[in-house]
C-alpha cells in the first residue's frame, strides 16, 4: 500500500489558540479512516488543517510524500483532496442539476450521470431547489458535488449528523461503493461511532487535540474501556435497523 496522506507532529489552531498539539497519522491509498472524539477535541480543526483553512504552526502536512503545508486550499483540492464540510456547502437558489453543473469546471456534463449513479435520489429531484431538499438530500448534493473533482482522499465532516437511520445506511453505502469500486480513500470525522466503525477499517481517536489512540477499528469494538474514556460511547445512540 502506499502512503496517500501523512500528518506529522502537526500543531495548528486559528490566531492565537493553538488546538492541535503534534497531531501524527497516516491515510493510506484506498483506506477507510474514521476519526472519533468527544466534542470540541478539534477533529473538524483536523480536516480544515489538512485543506489549509487553519493557521499552521509547525510540523508537516505530507501528500504523497510531498509537504503540502504551506499550499492552498485550492491547491490542495487540485492535487486530489476532496472536503466536504459539516456546513453541507451547496447553492440554496440553484437546483440540483445547476448546482453539479457548478461543481464541474472543466469537467464534461457526463461526469454528473456518475453523481447520479451514486446517489439516484438526486437524480429523481434534479430539477428540486436546494432549499426543497431534506438533510440527507442535501449531503448527498454536498457529496456528489465535491466528487466531480476527483478526488483520491474524501474528508467527510459529520455527513451522518441529524440524519435518519435508513439515510445514514444510503449514505453508508454510497461511501462503500466510493472506497471499494473506486479506490477512493476516506476520512470520516462522525459523532455516530458505531456507525463510523462499523465503515472504516482504521480508527483514529483524538482527545485535546492530540492523537490518543490509531489502530485497527475492529480492536476498539473490542476495548470498550479506550471508547469510554475518550469518545463516551455510552452517550451514542443505539443504531436500529
Ligand atoms: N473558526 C474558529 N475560530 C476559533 N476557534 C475555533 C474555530 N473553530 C473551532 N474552534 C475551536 O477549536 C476547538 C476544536 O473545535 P473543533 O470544531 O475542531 O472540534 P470537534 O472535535 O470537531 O467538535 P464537534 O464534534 O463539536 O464538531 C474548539 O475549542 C473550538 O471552539
Amino acid at each position: 500500500m502506499t502512503t496517500l496522506l501523512e500528518l506529522d507532529g502537526l500543531v495548528a489552531g486559528y490566531g492565537p489558540l493553538t488546538v492541535l498539539h503534534e497531531v501524527s497519522f497516516s491515510i493510506e491509498a484506498g483506506a477507510r479512516s474514521c476519526l472519533i472524539g468527544r466534542n470540541g477535541v478539534g477533529k473538524s480543526t483536523v480536516l480544515k488543517s489538512i485543506m489549509g483553512l487553519t493557521d499552521w504552526r509547525s510540523g508537516a502536512v505530507r501528500w504523497q510524500g510531498r509537504d503540502i503545508a504551506r499550499r492552498s486550499t485550492v491547491e490542495r483540492a487540485r492535487l486530489g483532496i476532496g472536503y466536504v464540510p459539516q456546513t453541507r456547502d451547496i447553492f440554496p437558489s440553484l437546483s440540483v442539476e445547476e448546482n453539479l453543473i457548478a461543481g464541474l469546471r472543466n469537467r464534461p456534463v457526463s461526469a454528473i450521470q456518475r453523481a447520479y449513479q451514486l446517489f439516484p435520489r438526486l437524480k429523481e429531484r434534479r430539477h428540486n431547489g436546494g432549499t426543497q431538499l431534506s438533510g440527507g438530500e442535501q449531503q448527498m448534493l454536498s457529496v456528489a458535488r465535491t466528487l466531480l473533482g476527483e478526488p483520491q482522499l474524501l474528508l467527510l465532516d459529520e455527513p451522518l449528523e441529524g440524519l435518519a437511520p435508513i439515510i445514514c445506511e444510503e449514505l453508508i453505502a454510497a461511501f462503500d461503493v466510493l472506497s471499494r469500486d473506486e479506490g477512493v480513500a476516506i476520512l470520516l470525522v462522525e459523532q455516530k461511532v458505531q456507525e463510523a466503525l462499523a465503515f472504516a477499517q482504521q480508527a483514529i481517536v483524538l482527545d485535546h487535540g492530540t492523537v490518543v489512540h490509531a489502530g485497527a477499528s475492529a480492536e476498539l469494538l473490542e476495548d470498550p474501556a479506550i471508547l469510554d474514556r475518550y469518545v463516551s460511547v455510552t452517550q451514542v445512540p443505539v443504531h436500529d435497523h
